[in-house]
């Protein structure tokens, strides 16, 4: 299949795709010492039938499938605009879930990484 762009995408467009990717890829591979991948239980919302009250608290709930949807869908302007969808999702979780539980926590350290990734990706 002969893919030819009838416009070249312009080269800021592919270098923020690129680190749009890289972003989203950190997060989700992200493992803690011990080799438990954190972001496993962001992938999905909790469902209506189990956790009505969910959707009544968290009035802008967001998973990560949802995130990766936009990513694929180019629906990002900029790593701002990503890091701001995954802290809507961490603030979520800090909101509905008690502060000693796992994914409370798991939440603040990938936030971190969230946010540490994209200060090392805007120096690049
Ligand atoms: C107890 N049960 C609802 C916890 C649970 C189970 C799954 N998920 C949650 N809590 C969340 O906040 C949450 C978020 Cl942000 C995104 C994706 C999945 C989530």
């Amino acid at each position: 299949k002969i893919f030819l762009y009838s416009v070249k995408p312009r080269k800021n467009a592919t270098v923020l795709s690129q680190k749009l990717r890289t972003l989203y890829d950190t997060i989700r591979d992200y493992k803690d010492p011990k080799g438990r991948q954190l972001s496993l239980i962001f992938l999905k919302l909790p469902s209506k039938l189990e956790y009505p009250d969910y959707y009544e608290v968290i009035k802008r709930p967001i998973d990560l499938e949802r995130i990766s949807q936009k990513l694929k869908t180019s629906q990002y302007e900029s790593l701002d605009d990503m890091v701001s969808d995954f802290v809507l999702m961490f603030d979520n979780a800090c909101k509905y879930n008690e502060p000693d539980s796992q994914i409370y926590k798991d939440a603040l350290m990938l936030q971190r990484v969230a946010l540490q990734t994209k200060l090392q990706l805007r120096e690049d």
